[in-house]
């Protein structure tokens, strides 16, 4: 009964936000007008500049500071507003391009107060990653100093476009009284799984001529308390000229289309992928990382990447459960064993800290492994080991990154999630893209221990038979979709252009 409540919280909350886009729009372009036609009169340059407000967690910090360098690209100079870990965190973690390529971003550390770090804990009752929320908390204090950037910013430029994560809506919202300064909403998620909950939110309407699949409930997805914060920042996006997306037509158009037709009110922008289609700089510390020295070592396509983004975690039972189905299978694999981030991914040191998850390892696995699979205990570059050519499948969570960086490298998955929007990802990327297969099933038991023999057979039905090879086939030819996507008069490219067309205006 107060699961069902909730769920259904967080669905209206959504439909009466969206129902009010247009209305406030109105409102907008008169306020807008009024502050135009009065009477301070301030000599703006002509330059157009970008404030991009990221969610301090790493699948969110990432797709944004991908976001910014393909900006940077338009000679736009790109304002990066965060906390100092927050923003350390999305820096020291940024992968696939030379970090000195975005040292022309201009990165605003703003401190806020100071605020609980604890670490996960595997055994709560949600594997949502409560253990955030005073992070997520803190973070809200950012509003002052945002809005007083934006103000300084207002002054000497043209435009002020202010690009947020849709959980940020609340630090963002003084920028409605600022006559030269617009806000674009980001979803972290696909457009399938949007599209799905903005649907739900409006009592699911028929929308002519649409297959529309079958997805789980959000039973289980979200904790009552983090439904709280995500229905108070919806109150203000109703303020956002329009949506951006981490995705391409090239993949995800009929939903793309879909969220057209029932949020017409608003512009919807795909711009992605975030991440680059080739690693541009593969090495780790200038060398490279153990990793993918062994994959280099490997025949094409034989390995399995196993890991779970960073907002997961394990309890010592599921490891050992892992770890005897990777063996069984008999295929190679790379498996990363990491705890979930903490709030603060520093320690005191300033170093990023290291789980001790690593340790739950059984004892000897390692070694009767030798040869064929390898731990890694601390960061792996993922988006390295995805492009590289011998790697051939991905165990994954379905966090939407991680989605991303695996169909755009060619790579099927593995599906197992394990929260959020992860059971809907789950949906798209099996049973619409057809590039993956089902670990465990989430409805009926999202609960349930994954057995080692779930892990051996999913792997080996990855890796080692003709279905797979299928699968690998069709990642493979999105892949390619993907790459003509970006190529000039491709869909991604001309949406691209077209978004910084329509902001540089
Ligand atoms: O060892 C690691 C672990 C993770 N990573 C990177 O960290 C990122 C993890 O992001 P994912 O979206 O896959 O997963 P997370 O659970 O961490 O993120 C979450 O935040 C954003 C949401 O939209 C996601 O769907 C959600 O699950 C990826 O970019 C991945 O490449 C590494 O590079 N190395
Ligand atoms: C605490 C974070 C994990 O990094 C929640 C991710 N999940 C999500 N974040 C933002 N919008 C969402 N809409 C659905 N799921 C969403």
């Amino acid at each position: 009964m107060e699961k069902r409540a909730t769920v259904e919280r967080i669905v209206e909350s959504m439909a009466s936000r969206y129902h009010q886009s247009s209305g406030t729009a109105s409102n907008y372009s008169s306020h807008k007008k009024r502050v135009g036609n009065g009477s301070t009169k301030v000599f703006h340059q002509t330059q157009v500049v970008v404030v991009v407000v990221p969610f301090p967690a790493q699948g969110h910090l990432n797709q944004l500071l991908h976001l910014s360098r393909l900006i940077l690209a338009y000679n736009i100079p790109v304002h990066f507003v965060g906390t100092p870990s927050h923003n350390r965190q999305a820096i020291v973690r940024a992968h696939g391009w030379d970090p000195n390529s975005i040292s022309n971003i201009h990165i605003h550390d703003f401190k806020v107060p100071p605020f609980f770090s604890p670490a996960p804990n595997p055994y709560s009752e949600s594997k949502f990653p409560s253990h955030l929320l005073p992070s997520f908390e803190a973070s809200t204090s950012l509003r002052e100093p945002v809005a007083s950037l934006l103000q300084s910013l207002s002054s000497v430029a043209r435009r002020v476009v202010v690009i947020h994560d849709s959980l940020m809506a609340y630090v963002v919202q003084d920028a409605i009284h600022i006559p030269n300064c617009e806000s674009y909403t980001f979803h972290s998620v696909s457009a399938f799984t949007m599209f799905l909950y903005f649907w739900d939110a409006m009592g699911r309407p028929h929308v002519e001529g649409s297959h529309i699949p079958e997805v789980p409930s959000l039973e289980g997805c979200f904790t009552t308390q983090f439904i709280d914060f995500i229905s108070q920042q919806y109150e203000f996006h109703k303020f956002s000229k329009g949506t951006i997306y981490n995705t391409t037509r090239a993949i995800e158009s009929p939903y793309m289309e879909l969220i057209e037709k029932i949020i017409s009110s608003k512009a919807h922008w795909a711009l992605g992928p975030f991440n680059p289609l080739s690693i541009e700089k593969p090495t780790h510390k200038g060398r490279k990382h153990f990793s993918v020295e062994w994959l280099d070592k490997q025949g094409p396509r034989s390995v399995m990447y196993v890991s779970f983004g960073t907002t997961t975690c394990f309890t010592e039972e599921q490891i050992k459960e892992l770890a005897c189905g990777l063996e069984k299978s008999k295929q190679k694999f790379i498996w990363v064993v990491r705890d979930a981030d903490k709030g603060d991914v520093f320690n005191d040191e300033n170093k990023v800290t290291i789980t001790t998850i690593g340790e739950l390892v059984p004892k000897g696995f390692e070694e009767r492994v030798e040869g064929i699979g390898l731990v890694v205990r601390d960061w792996a570059p993922q988006l390295e080991i995805l492009s590289h050519p011998s790697t051939g499948g991905f165990m994954s969570h379905c966090g939407w990154n991680s989605c991303m960086e695996s169909i755009t490298m060619g790579v099927p998955i593995a599906a197992w999630p394990m929260h959020s929007d992860q059971p809907r990802n789950r949906v798209l990327v099996t049973e619409v893209l057809k590039v993956g297969l089902v670990v465990k099933e989430w409805t009926h038991h999202r609960d349930d221990l994954v057995t080692a023999s779930d892990v051996e057979i999913a792997v080996k039905r990855l890796m080692a038979t003709d279905e797979g090879d299928e699968m690998r086939q069709r990642a493979m030819n999105l892949k390619n979709a993907i790459l003509k996507s970006k190529d000039d008069g491709g869909v991604s490219r001309v949406e691209l252009d077209s978004f910084i067309a329509h902001v540089t205006r």
